[in-house]
C-alpha cells in the first residue's frame, strides 16, 4: 500500500466527490492546540468537567485517626481543569445544530469505534464537543490517525503533510445487517463481505442476488472510475428500501479490515470464490459475496479486547452498589492479612 492511497481516503477528498451518495457530514479543520490535548496521556478531564484529586496519603492507622485527614487545601491537592477551546467550541455545536443535534464524529480517516464502552450511552453517538473528546481520547484508532496513519505503507518517501479534521456526521440509525465492504481492484468490484460479521442475519442469504446486484449498481453508476485510485475499499449501507448508500473509502492493504476474505487472497490476482457455493466467480464476472451462515459461528465483537472489565466500569460508575460492597469487603480482608502477616514475621 501506497502513502497516496492513505491520502486519497481521507474523509475530506473523498467527501466532495460522493457528497450525494453519503451521509450529510461537516469538515473542521482541527487546531493544533486541540491535537496537543488529544495527545496529551494527562488525567482524562473534558470541557465543562472539574476534578479535584488528592494524592492518598498512605494511613496504616487505627480509624479513629483516619477521621482526622483534612479533605481539601493541603499542598497534595490540585486541581485539574479541563482546557476550554471556546471557538473551536462554538464551531463545533453550530456544526452539530446544524447537523440535528446528533452527530458520529471522526478524525480524517477513523472513527473512536474502540472507545463506544466509555460513552454513558455505549454508543459513538454525540451532542457536544466534549462527549467527542471524551470518546478520542479514549480511543487507540484516533491515537493512530494521529501519530501515524502511513504505518503500513511500503513506500519510503517522507510522509504527506496531513491537515488535521474533525468530521461530524449527521447521526443515522444504521442497522449492522444492511452494511457490507466491497473490495475494488483496479477499478473492478471483485468482493462484497458482510460487515458485521459476527453476527448471522437471514435477510442476507434470503436476498444474496438482489444484494450483490444492487451493490454492483451503485458501484458501476456512481462510484467505478471517479475515485482518485484504482484500489480501494469502499463501505456501503442498503436501507429497508434497498437503496445504497456510501458509508466510507478505505485504503487498499493491511490497514483496513478484511472481514471475511483475507488479504492474501485479495491480492493474490487469483480469483475469489463464494463462501457459500464455493464457485469461482471468474466466469460469471460478478463480485464474490461472503456472509455469515449460520448462528454457530456467532463471534464476540471485535471491539471487546479494548474495553476494561465490566467490573471495573460498574465500580466507576457506582452503577452496582453490591460490586462496591464486595470491593470494599475484599480490601479490608486483604489489609487485615496484611497485618496479620507482619505480626507473624520473624522476631529479632
Ligand atoms: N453517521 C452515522 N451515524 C450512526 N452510525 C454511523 C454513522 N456512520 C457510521 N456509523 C456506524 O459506525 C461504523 C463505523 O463507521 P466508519 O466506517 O465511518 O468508521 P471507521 O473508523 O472508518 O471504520 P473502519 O476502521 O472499519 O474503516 C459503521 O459501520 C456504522 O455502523
Ligand atoms: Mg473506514
Amino acid at each position: 500500500m501506497k502513502k497516496e492511497q492513505v491520502v486519497n481516503c481521507q474523509f475530506s477528498v473523498w467527501y466532495p466527490l460522493f457528497k450525494k451518495h453519503t451521509i450529510k457530514s461537516v469538515i473542521l479543520p482541527l487546531p493544533q492546540n486541540v491535537i496537543d490535548y488529544l495527545l496529551d496521556d494527562g488525567t482524562l478531564v473534558v470541557s465543562g468537567s472539574e476534578l479535584t484529586s488528592q494524592s492518598s496519603r498512605t494511613n496504616n492507622s487505627d480509624s479513629e485517626e483516619e477521621e482526622d485527614i483534612q479533605w481539601s487545601d493541603d499542598e497534595t491537592t490540585t486541581t485539574v481543569t479541563a482546557p476550554e477551546f471556546p471557538e473551536f467550541n462554538s464551531k463545533v455545536q453550530e456544526a452539530i445544530n446544524a447537523l440535528g443535534g446528533r452527530v458520529f464524529p471522526k478524525l480524517n480517516w477513523s472513527a473512536p469505534r474502540d472507545a463506544n464502552w466509555i460513552a454513558l450511552n455505549s454508543s459513538l453517538q454525540c451532542q457536544s464537543l466534549s462527549d467527542i473528546f471524551l470518546l478520542f481520547k479514549s480511543s487507540d484508532f484516533i491515537t493512530h490517525d494521529l501519530t501515524q496513519p502511513f504505518i503500513h505503507c511500503s513506500d519510503d518517501s517522507p510522509d504527506p503533510v496531513i491537515n488535521y479534521e474533525l468530521v461530524l456526521r449527521k447521526w443515522s440509525e444504521l442497522i449492522p445487517g444492511g452494511e457490507y465492504r466491497c473490495f475494488v481492484k483496479e477499478n473492478k468490484l471483485i468482493g462484497i463481505s458482510q460487515r458485521d460479521y459476527t453476527q448471522h442475519y437471514q435477510h442476507i442469504s434470503k436476498q444474496e442476488a438482489s444484494i450483490s446486484s444492487s451493490i454492483q449498481e451503485f458501484f458501476r453508476d456512481h462510484i467505478q472510475y471517479q475515485f482518485p485510485d484504482e484500489d480501494f475499499v469502499l463501505d456501503v449501507y442498503r436501507d429497508s428500501r434497498g437503496r445504497v448508500w456510501l458509508i466510507d473509502l478505505n485504503p487498499f492493504g493491511e490497514v483496513t479490515d478484511s472481514l471475511l476474505f483475507t488479504w492474501e487472497e485479495l491480492t493474490s490476482g487469483n480469483s475469489l470464490t463464494d463462501n457459500q457455493t464455493g464457485e469461482d466467480t471468474a466466469l460469471q464476472e460478478c463480485p464474490a459475496f461472503r456472509y455469515t451462515t449460520s448462528e454457530v459461528t456467532v463471534q464476540p465483537s471485535p471491539c471487546l479486547s479494548y474495553r476494561i472489565p465490566r467490573d471495573f466500569l460498574d465500580l466507576s460508575t457506582g452503577e452496582d452498589a453490591y460490586k462496591l460492597i464486595d470491593f470494599l469487603k475484599l480490601k479490608k480482608g486483604q489489609q487485615e492479612e496484611e497485618s496479620d502477616e507482619e505480626d507473624a514475621g520473624p522476631q529479632s
